[in-house]
């Protein structure tokens, strides 16, 4: 059992590395072909005008709009969540291509800029659920989008008030709160829709494995009943204490 990793740019390695941890090979896809070996595929964090060109390049758009329309499972993370999207605003003049499928409106760099990037925890009732462990999930968001509107077959796994992003006056996020007349404005930052999971923010970057776990279950071949997948942190398996400042720099 294989799951593809469009590797195209981005943070790939980190999302090999993390399915390694569970026991599961990870693959490298650059080519259309290469969708035909794998029945499942993550969608990395990076730059998603940058991928997005990458993939035109290598012709990737119609096979991987192919592969969501068959209903292979798809797990868009950052940049990933902005590729799945039906709808994207905050893009660069002339727009970029998406792959489509996930019912929502995401807007780019929401939160902000490189520097405005912050971890949070995030409360993950939906996932504990299946995967167990902590109430919450440390989630790193690294100039990331938000997901500001949903059709009625997506379900929402994760959002993040607003009040808990203490960063720069001047970004989108903050100045949304300020028009808002509500006291606890709130963007979604985690969905499932059918065969599609997106996330707004990485991790691939933390020790909790939980959301890949989650993904695996997604996957047919593996499924509900697999117990090789252990996922939860436990006291001693805890998240690694580095800042948002460790991670690389996503353009
Ligand atoms: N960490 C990320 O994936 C950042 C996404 C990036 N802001 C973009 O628009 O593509």
């Amino acid at each position: 059992m294989v799951v593809g990793v469009l590797a195209l740019q981005g943070s790939f390695n980190e999302h090999i590395a993390a399915l390694k941890r569970l026991g599961v090979k990870g693959v490298e896809v650059r080519k259309p072909q290469q969708l035909q070996n794998v029945s499942s595929l993550i969608i990395p964090g990076g730059e998603s005008t940058t991928m997005a060109k990458l993939a035109e390049l290598h012709n990737l758009f119609p096979a991987l709009r192919e592969f969501v329309q068959l209903g292979k499972p798809v797990w868009g993370t950052c940049a990933g969540l902005i590729f799945l999207a039906n709808k994207a605003t905050g893009q660069k003049t002339g727009g970029q291509e998406l792959i489509g499928g996930l019912d929502c409106t995401v807007h780019r760099n929401f939160f902000g800029s490189q520097i405005q990037s912050f971890e949070t925890e995030l409360p993950i009732p939906q996932i504990v659920a299946k995967e167990g462990g902590p109430p919450s999930f440390r989630a790193v968001f690294i100039r990331a989008p938000a997901i500001l509107d949903v059709g009625p077959d997506v379900e929402v796994l994760a959002d993040i008030p607003l009040s808990a992003v203490e960063t720069i006056s001047s970004n989108h996020a903050i100045q949304k709160e300020e028009e808002s007349t509500e006291s606890e404005k709130k963007v979604i930052v985690a969905v499932k829709q059918g065969n599609l999971l997106a996330t707004a923010f990485h991790p691939e970057l933390t020790a909790d494995t939980r959301w890949h776990s989650y993904f695996l279950k997604m996957v047919p071949e593996i499924g509900e009943g697999t117990s090789a997948i252990v996922s939860a942190p436990t006291a001693d398996q805890s998240f690694p204490e580095r800042s948002v400042i460790d991670f690389p720099i996503y353009q």
